[in-house]
């Protein structure tokens, strides 16, 4: 069943714990028989012909499990599919269950699913108290609950008269959880899926290799939506080549006038940059020296206009110095532009309209999110975002995206990461240009010629997916082979390297060992982190049974090693990043 092991399960629960708790001091909850939908608030646009042939399949065959992957481009009316799905499924008396990506799950969402399916929406995300969380629970177990969208924990809620299993933006990497018991809910929906006996419909404008592998092989339905639904066209996407070009915190003139232009005509501008904080590293111009986190193999994020350090990796943070500490000179800069510094550029530049910053500083949960969308409003403005702002948000009056900085995601040493960033630029540019009016893209980077940019800017996801596809079979890699990776943290790089080895060599004894591939232990990508060593150990095979063969002959054994006690380790299994 993929990332979880059976045995495994019961620890899945653990979330829920507190939540069952409280349910219990409420006494036993009553099932309760369902009736059948009432009638919509608001009907919706008829679908068109793609969207109608999405939705009869999914319907074909309601009773019993089957994938199905919604491959739609940005706007093209996949939440439209889900929603025709969903009411087939109240109108069966049946419960249906929404997955979304942490930040998927806005007022503006859940709005529209009130409106359109004309029942109780429940909303289950990790903002809830475990009070609110419980009712939700007995809501489900109760079938008081028809349609619930909720985030990643929501795949365990229980779901008596089960109909239907969405996982919107099933690419999202929100969906793996990576504390404690590590489980992705895309394949947990899948597995439920498959025990409840309903269809499961994956939702993206980017899958993900893994199902898109899947549908291939015919393991899932693929079902296309290729053109934006309604009236609005895919946007012009247009690159900036900034080399040698005269740059404010980090925009190019070019990009500049194309902002103004946009807020002339009325239009709203999102400024697209992956990096938060006011700039990335605080240098000394005298000496060179530049602020390290102390406990980590990093650099210290300049905040608050330069008057606070913070490190993003272990979170610790104190006063930005007066003066450098190695030679006491009063040089000291901050190098390079993070989103608080756009927004300080923006604002000066643009100080007739609003200028608005969502990223984790100024963003900490969904109302705070909709505050900002409400500061903006309809009017001219400028939306400053980091990926928080990548995610299903429908701005219909955004008409201009400007995507800066993204060149160090080009050269990343991850396998993974050209699938991210591929995913990450359509999904920002797919905010563009949603309603009537066209939109625009534009792509600012010292890499034009990059063949990323050009399979994404001549052939879109689909091109950039068969290329990519192709590149990890020649390589061995997922979803052509199957890894799990261990990770060990200690004080010094010895222990954690000597625990690794033992856990190798226990591996590589058991009866499948020998189909396993062993990278490692080597030190992690960021060797040290929050004052620990870190070392890991890849192990990859061309079949998913070996592995787990593997791992559960070899499991026990490891936990035992006195080596184990010296270390904090963890396995995952499928692992979505690599340090
Ligand atoms: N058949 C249709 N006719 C007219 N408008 C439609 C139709 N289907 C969807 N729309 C409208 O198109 C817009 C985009 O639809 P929707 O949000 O369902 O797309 P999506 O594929 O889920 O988008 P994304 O993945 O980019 O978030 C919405 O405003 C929706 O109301
Ligand atoms: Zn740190």
């Amino acid at each position: 069943m993929g990332a979880v092991a059976e045995d495994e399960l019961d620890s899945l629960f653990e979330d829920w714990r507190p939540a069952l708790r409280s349910l219990d001091q409420r006494g036993v909850v009553e099932q309760v028989v369902m009736q059948p939908a009432g009638t919509p608030v608001e009907p919706g646009p008829q679908p068109n012909d793609e969207q109608r042939a999405a939705i009869d399949a999914i319907l074909a065959n309601p009773d019993a499990f089957g994938a199905f992957l919604l491959d739609g481009i940005t706007g093209s009316g996949k939440t439209e599919v889900y929603l025709h799905a969903i009411a087939d499924c109240l109108a069966r008396c049946k419960q249906a269950l929404v997955l979304v990506p942490e930040i998927g799950l806005t007022p503006q969402t859940l709005a529209r699913f009130r409106a359109r399916l004309g029942v109780p929406v429940y909303a289950l995300h990790s903002g809830l108290s475990d009070g609110e969380r419980a009712r939700t629970w007995a809501a489900c177990l109760r079938g008081q609950a028809r349609v619930v969208v909720g985030t990643r924990s929501a795949v365990f809620l229980p779901l008596p008269d089960a109909g239907l299993i969405v996982v919107d933006e099933e690419h999202d990497g929100s969906y793996k959880q990576l504390d404690g018991i590590r489980y992705h809910a895309r394949d947990f929906a899948l597995y439920r899926g498959h025990a409840l006996g309903v269809p499961v419909v994956l939702g993206s404008a980017t899958p993900s290799m893994e199902s898109l592998r899947n549908a291939r092989t015919g393991r899932y339905t693929h079902l296309h939506l290729r053109k934006r639904a309604g009236a609005a066209k895919p946007p012009a996407v247009r690159v900036i080549d900034i080399r040698k070009r005269a740059l404010d915190a980090g925009l190019s003139n070019d990009l500049i006038d194309s902002i103004a232009r946009t807020l002339e005509a009325g239009g709203q501008v999102l400024v697209f940059k992956n990096r938060r904080g006011y700039a990335p590293v605080l240098l000394c111009h005298d000496c060179g020296w530049t602020a390290e986190c102390p406990r980590c193999d990093a650099s210290m994020t300049v905040h608050a206009k330069g008057r606070r350090l913070q490190c993003h990796h272990c979170g610790a943070s104190k006063r930005a110095p007066d003066a450098c500490p190695d030679c006491g000179g009063l040089a000291l800069q901050p190098q390079g532009a993070g989103t608080e510094k756009l927004e300080e550029t923006l604002a000066a530049r643009f100080p007739q309209v609003p200028v608005v910053r969502i990223d984790k500083g100024t963003t900490r949960n969904r109302d705070a999110l909709a505050g900002h969308l409400e500061t903006l409003g309809d009017g001219p403005g400028i939306l400053i975002g980091t990926q928080m702002l990548a995610k299903g948000h429908d701005l219909p009056g955004l008409t201009l995206v400007a995507v800066v900085g993204i060149d160090e995601g080009l050269f990343s040493a991850d396998f993974r990461a050209p699938e991210k960033l591929a995913q990450l630029l359509i999904q920002v540019s797919g905010r563009a240009g949603r309603a009537e009016q066209a939109g625009e893209v534009v792509l600012q980077t010292h890499h034009p010629e990059h063949p990323l940019l050009h399979t994404l800017l001549t052939g879109g996801y689909s091109l950039f997916a068969d290329e990519e596809l192709a590149l990890r079979e020649d390589a061995h890699f997922p979803p052509f082979a199957y890894i799990a990776m261990f990770r060990a943290e200690a004080r010094d790089m010895d222990a954690a390297n000597t625990f690794l080895t033992e856990a190798r060599a226990q591996l590589q004894a058991t009866p499948t060992g020998t189909l396993l591939t062993a990278h490692g232990p080597l030190p992690a990508p960021m060797p040290r982190r929050a004052g620990f060593q870190r070392a890991q150990l890849i192990v990859s095979t061309n079949a998913r049974p070996a592995l787990h063969a593997a791992l559960d002959a070899a499991l026990p054994a490891i936990r035992e090693l006195p080596e184990a006690r010296k270390v904090r380790w963890s396995l995952d299994v499928d692992p979505v990043d690599l340090y």
